[in-house]
């Protein structure tokens, strides 16, 4: 059954239950794991980790690519094995632990962790469990819907488990390029200068000696939890393809835009899904995160091609897409999230990067983590690589959260994850602020007018006017500037009612 999924015989074996492989990891040790948001991340060996761990208490510090599926986090942290965990989550069992200061949390640029790894500057996992469709004759690890860190994690771990997932179709085998950057001081460019260009190889090579087990599994990766375009986010898409038609005609983009890439959530998928009733044509993308929208847009004919690191589909898409893999495979590529999200590669390619705010502030500072500046929700993810480097740096919110008790533009971010440096474009289902060019006075007037929930215009245009009779390049009222939060955490609302 499984056989031809192990293709150096000499490995057949190492197959071993989950129970056996995850004995393995010993207490103290940092783990590496595949998965990166909700995609191909190990299934077997950390669910029996955290049974073992019910019965031996221990803990790890654990380092994936991005987000698990399956419940995974939140079996690991119920069952107390996560001292240290990188670098992002999306579950809300362990934020819960994260903001007790149960866990503690890296949340850190996707691109830089394996980085990081390869100048020692992090410990490098002992031992890495990485799911797979298969192994190939020379021992090298096919991986399945996600590439994340899964390369680097089996490279530098002494030890690997393998977890070969039957349910993975084996015609993945092929879509992955896999590309590790050389050693500074003598580095050289990533020879990528086109979304479609194959710079590496199909699998993972490692020393076959190095797989310690085998495990075989056969459970499906977890649909994403995406919800489907509603009224505000179709404007929000709606702002956006304006602004891109008066690119094209303004001359600084063709129909064909840039490569686009788009952030995780419902807000990032809807945009994408906008393009699908747009003049442009021949899009492709360089993201991390290939949604249901990415296949939407190749079945409307808008998109020609899509790199990524992972593929994360909804219960409707999984199926067709994964079902019809042969009719996409010459237009998908899975990479590395090192390369996917490359400051590099980003700025050669000149990326449209889409991605989503919490808030945002009268400047322009955008907080996509810290609720009230304290509480952590998922993290900044690869949004840091992209917007820094972007041809355009977009990122999109509703203007109001919670009710209308929130408000999304506010008079100073509680926590900064990317600057007024690196912010062109905001957009809310209001409207579409243009930043480029703009002095922090002249971005508030364009924000304030453009973006804010009417509810909320009034109180910030009061706030902007007393601050710039205080004066200062970026006016403020330090007593005041977080007062909209502080109200939030005393009363519930920004603003009374
Ligand atoms: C793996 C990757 O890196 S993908 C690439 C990009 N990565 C990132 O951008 C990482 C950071 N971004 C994110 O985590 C998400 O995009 C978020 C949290 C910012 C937005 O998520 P979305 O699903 O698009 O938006 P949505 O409007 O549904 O908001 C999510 C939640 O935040 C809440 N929220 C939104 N704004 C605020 C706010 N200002 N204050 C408090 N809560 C807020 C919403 O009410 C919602 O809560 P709920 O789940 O209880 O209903």
């Amino acid at each position: 059954m499984y056989r031809d999924r192990i293709r150096l015989p000499s490995l057949l074996d190492k197959v071993m239950s989950a129970a056996d492989a995850a004995a393995l990891i010993e207490d103290g040790m940092t783990v590496g794991m595949s998965g990166f948001t909700r995609a191909g991340e190990a299934k077997a060996v950390p669910h029996a980790l955290a049974e073992r761990a019910k019965v031996t208490p221990l803990k790890i510090s654990l380092m994936t690519g991005a987000s698990l599926g399956n419940d995974l986090d939140k079996q690991l942290t119920e069952a107390g094995v996560l001292s240290r965990r990188m670098p992002f989550q999306v579950d809300s069992t362990l934020r819960k632990a994260i903001n007790a200061g149960e866990v503690m949390f890296i949340d850190q640029h996707l691109s830089e962790t394996v980085e990081q790894l390869r100048n020692q500057q992090l410990k490098l996992p002992d031992i890495a469990v990485i799911e797979a469709v298969a192994i190939t004759e020379q021992g090298h690890i096919v991986p399945t819907t996600s590439v994340g860190n899964s390369a680097s994690f089996a490279i530098f771990a002494k030890q690997v488990i393998v977890e070969i997932n039957l349910a993975h179709n084996a015609n993945l085998e092929g879509l992955h390029d896999i590309y590790i950057p050389t050693y500074r001081p003598t580095r050289t460019p990533i020879p990528l200068v086109k979304v479609d260009d194959r710079i590496g190889s199909t699998a993972i090579p490692i020393p076959p000696e190095k797989i310690v087990a085998i495990v075989i599994t056969q459970q499906s990766d977890s649909p994403s939890t995406v919800s489907v375009p509603d009224v505000d986010t179709n404007a929000i898409a709606e702002h956006l393809i304006t602004f891109f038609k008066q690119e094209v005609a303004a001359g600084r983009m063709t129909n064909k835009l840039g490569p686009l890439q788009a952030g995780i959530g419902n807000i990032a998928n809807a945009v994408m899904c906008g393009l699908i009733d747009s003049p442009f044509e021949d899009l492709t993308m360089y993201s991390e995160v290939l949604q249901d929208s990415t296949f939407d847009l190749i079945d409307a004919g808008k998109l020609s091609f899509a790199s990524g690191s992972s593929i994360t589909l909804s219960e409707r898409r999984n199926s067709d897409v994964f079902g019809n893999l042969e009719k996409y495979k010459d237009k998908l590529i899975l990479r590395p999230q090192e390369i996917s999200n490359h400051p590099e590669v980003v700025r050669r390619l000149g990326i449209i990067g889409i991605n989503t705010a919490l808030e945002f502030d009268i400047y322009g500072n955008v907080n996509s983590t810290h609720v009230c500046g304290t509480r952590m929700m998922n993290g900044i993810g690869g949004s840091g690589d992209f917007a820094r480097n972007a041809h355009l740096a977009v990122f999109v919110t509703k203007s109001i959260a919670k009710g209308g008790a929130i408000s999304s533009v506010v008079p100073m971010v509680s926590h900064v994850d990317h600057t007024e440096h690196d912010v062109d474009i905001l957009v809310t289902e209001v409207g579409l602020a243009d930043l480029r060019g703009l002095a922090p006075r002249e971005r508030a007037r364009v924000i304030i007018d453009n973006c804010v929930h009417p509810d909320f215009r009034q109180a910030l245009n009061d706030y902007f006017s007393a601050a710039c009779a205080i004066g200062g390049h970026t006016p403020h009222i330090l007593r005041e500037a977080l007062s909209w939060h502080m109200n939030l955490e005393e009363t519930g609302r920004m603003l009374a009612v």
